[in-house]
């Protein structure tokens, strides 16, 4: 039986481990963490992360062929295909800080892999790193062999959270890059036979160990980017009387473009792509690239510009101050269908808010009140289970997730409990900005044209 060992218990290592198990009967798969409270969550009833399907995938194989464990040493000891899925933030201090990314786990998994394997290992890249990562850990544990064969294989997640299931079931591809030797070809193919199980070979690329880690940095940067280009559109659609909706539609159906992530928003998060970006262009800067550096780096700025772009809209419209008045926000996490806030835009936008002495209500369906205060530290926010209650005597309503339920709230209910005037801002465009504008709302929608209230108000920083 082929064994699995997954060094990492997070978004990417416990989701991609369950579905191997449930798809590979025939193979042991063991994921392992330092985090004792994590592991104890996934062998609960109540699973460390949110996600659409995850429940069923977990229940089906725990204790079969699927199992969690914090005992890392004895099931690395004992697997023939170890896959590191830790955490790669980006550096805060020393060499590369606010850009590289912090190796710290990833050399403490490979030192200990060294340390405790007796038998040939293939070992997984999993977790986003820098191209040539590879060589560096080839180093690390060829020059601890003992004798032992080890072949690094970089196999990078592209499973997006709120899908992550579903994009497990159904890869766009799965890339595995490995050395060009025979020993390499070996360990490529091994990994290939695990997906094989579920995954149509065509769907299965192999490359050199250098494309398959710069392919996951670039892959990031390029959808990073699209929403950076249809945001800075946005900013242009609500000076000219464009309508940003319209303009995505319309540029979508050219094939070349395509349709898919083309919504304005308040701006991306997730723990993936400013990191991702900013380690790219750190790489670049190291390779003497400036220019090119330069250029990703922009994706960024725009991301950061439309963040405080719609906290000066809020408060511009609303006689440049919010001291003192409750401002309802709807939806706290990156996205819809996850609880997951890393890097959420409705950090920024709190903390936006707050420094101009706002009185901040956040409701949002999955994130726990613990974790808003953790992310707004040093702030004093309330955190309310229900929109009507956060929304209730508010004077603006700010929606920074797209949950499915802010769609089918009762506004008029929502609006008779307001301060007037009464304010919405759409920081997804997920409400009918015309409905509400006949309930008697002032509505902001990201992209679209203005109500005469607001082009009165011009948001100048
Ligand atoms: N979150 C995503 O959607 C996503 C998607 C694709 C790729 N990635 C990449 O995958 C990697 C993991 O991301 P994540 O979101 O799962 O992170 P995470 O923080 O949720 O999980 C990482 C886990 O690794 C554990 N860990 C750290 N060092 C360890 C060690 N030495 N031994 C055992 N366990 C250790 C931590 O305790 C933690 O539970 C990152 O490189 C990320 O960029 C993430
Ligand atoms: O048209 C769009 C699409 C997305 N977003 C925002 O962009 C962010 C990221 O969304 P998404 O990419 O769907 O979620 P992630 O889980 O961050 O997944 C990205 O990051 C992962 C980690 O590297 C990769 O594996 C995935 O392929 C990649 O999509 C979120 O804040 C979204 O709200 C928009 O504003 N407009």
């Amino acid at each position: 039986m082929v064994k699995i060992c997954c060094i990492g218990a997070g978004y990417v290592g416990g989701p991609t481990m369950a579905v191997i198990a449930v798809k590979c009967p025939a193979i042991e798969v063991v994921v392992v963490d330092i985090s004792k409270p994590r592991i104890d969550a996934w062998n609960s009833d109540k699973l460390p992360i949110y996600e659409p399907g995850l429940d069923e995938v977990v229940k089906a194989c725990r204790g079969k062929n699927l199992f969690f464990s914090t005992d890392v040493e004895k099931h690395v000891a004992e697997a023939d295909i170890i896959f590191v899925s830790v955490n790669t933030p980006t550096k805060t201090r020393g060499l590369g800080a606010g850009k590289a990314a912090d190796l710290t786990y990833w050399e403490s998994a490979a030192r200990m892999i060294a340390d405790v394997s007796k038998s040939d290992k293939i070992v997984v890249e999993k977790s986003t790193v820098p191209v040539k990562t590879a060589e560096a850990i080839e180093k690390i544990l060829t020059h601890n062999s003992k004798g032992i064969n080890y072949q690094i294989l970089s196999n990078p997640e592209f499973l997006a959270e709120g899908t992550a299931i579903e994009d497990l079931f159904k890869p766009d591809r799965v890339l595995i890059g490995g050395r060009e030797t025979p020993e390499g070809r070996k360990a490529v193919q091994a990994l290939k036979e695990v997906y094989a199980h579920w995954v149509p070979e065509e769907n299965i690329i192999t490359t050199n160990l250098w494309s398959a880690e710069l392919s996951k940095l670039a892959a990031n940067a390029f959808l990073a980017q699209r929403i950076s280009s249809v945001n800075a559109m946005s900013a242009l659609c609500e000076a000219t009387g464009a309508n940003v909706s319209e303009v995505s539609y319309a540029i979508g159906k050219d094939s070349r473009i395509g349709p898919k992530f083309l919504n304005a928003s308040v701006g991306f998060g997730g723990s993936c792509f400013q990191k991702d970006i900013l380690n790219l262009v750190y790489i670049c800067e190291c390779n003497g690239l400036p220019e090119v550096a330069n250029y990703w780096k922009q994706v960024i700025k725009i991301n950061d510009y439309q963040k405080s772009r719609f906290v000066n809209r809020v408060v511009s419209s609303m006689f440049n101050t919010v001291s003192g008045k409750k401002v309802a926000i709807l939806g706290f996490a990156f996205k819809k269908d996850t609880g997951d806030t890393r890097e959420t835009p409705a950090i920024d936008v709190c903390k936006g808010l707050l420094g101009d002495k706002a009185h901040v209500s956040i409701y949002d369906p999955e994130v726990t009140e613990d974790q808003i205060q953790r992310d707004l530290a040093m702030n004093k926010v309330s955190v309310v289970w229900d929109a009507y209650e956060a929304t209730k005597g508010a004077h603006a309503v700010c929606i920074l997730t797209e949950w499915n339920q802010f769609k089918e709230l009762d506004y008029q209910k929502i609006f008779d409990n307001m301060q007037k005037p009464a304010f919405i801002f759409d920081g997804r465009n997920v409400v009918d900005a015309e409905k509400l504008r006949g309930i008697g709302f002032i509505v902001y929608s990201i992209g679209k044209p203005l109500d005469a209230w607001l082009k009165d108000m011009p948001a100048i920083a």
